[in-house]
């Protein structure tokens, strides 16, 4: 049975102060925890200081990004053996913040699983549509190509160990969360995309819900069988609420 990932994607916020207070109320909050993972993935700047503060605890540290170059002249860059060196494990690849922000495309986000990959790190591959993809009909199309970048360029092996997290775009930062039927029906179709490739590592893979995800509609979420916890934006910022959603995700696994 596939174990739940709730992962936190502070984007750009926080400070110092914050990353410290963050955590502390977090492993207050997350101390008993048991039958969900938990990462949480800040500012790059601050996973040295995150990593420091959440030693001895199970909370991981995650990152929000990777360059496809190991070493180099590429100004501004991090690689995925830094990221490694830091004790980051799980990276967000494919953000539609960065997909759009920044132009990535879905074979250049496929070169980054690549990487993560090769350093032994557990990508986590952001999908979904925008909402005009979605009132047009074509929900299933685009996620079916945005994954097929990675299984035709590695396999489907490549899943192996890996999270997809699929946020609608018009479900992020919006307070419109999809409805948990409406998840479960995309999440189904990403599964069984995968499968007809390799059912076992479909059977295996972790795929998160992401878009409005907070402490009053995770539990519902987590009904859902092909739900597998969540990446969650805002409220990943309050302890208290990421919290009720971790142990929304523990609850749902240990019921089910
Ligand atoms: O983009 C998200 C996580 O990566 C979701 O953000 P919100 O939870 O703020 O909607």
């Amino acid at each position: 049975m596939r174990h739940p990932l709730v992962m936190g994607n502070w984007k750009l916020n926080g400070n110092k102060q914050m990353t410290g207070d963050l955590i502390d109320g977090l492993r207050k909050a997350l101390s008993g925890v048991d039958g969900c993972d938990v990462a949480i993935a800040p500012p790059v700047i601050y996973l040295d200081q995150a990593k420091h503060a959440l030693s001895g605890s199970h909370i991981s540290l995650g990152a929000q990004n990777v360059d496809i170059n190991l070493s180099g002249a590429f100004t501004g860059d991090i690689s995925a053996e830094m990221l490694k060196d830091i004790g980051a494990k799980y990276i967000i690849i494919g953000h539609s913040e960065r997909r759009t922000y920044h132009k990535e495309s879905d074979e250049f986000i496929a070169k980054k699983f690549a990487v993560l990959k090769e350093a032994g790190l557990i990508p986590v591959l952001c999908i979904g549509e925008t909402e005009s993809e979605n009132e047009a009909g074509k929900t299933e199309e685009v996620c079916a190509r945005q994954i097929d970048a990675v299984l035709n360029a590695l396999g489907a092996d490549a899943f192996k160990d890996a999270v997809i997290a699929y946020e609608p775009i018009w479900a992020i930062g919006t307070g419109k969360s999809a409805t948990p039927v409406q998840a479960q029906a995309i999440h189904q179709f990403i599964r069984q995309h995968i499968a007809k490739k390799d059912a076992a590592i479909a059977e295996q893979v972790i795929i998160q819900y992401g878009g409005s995800v907070n402490d009053k509609n995770a539990a519902e979420l987590f009904t859902q069988p092909d739900i597998d916890g969540a990446l969650v934006g805002g409220a990943s910022l309050k302890a208290d609420a990421f919290a009720v959603i971790v142990n929304a995700a523990a609850a749902a696994k240990n019921a089910g």
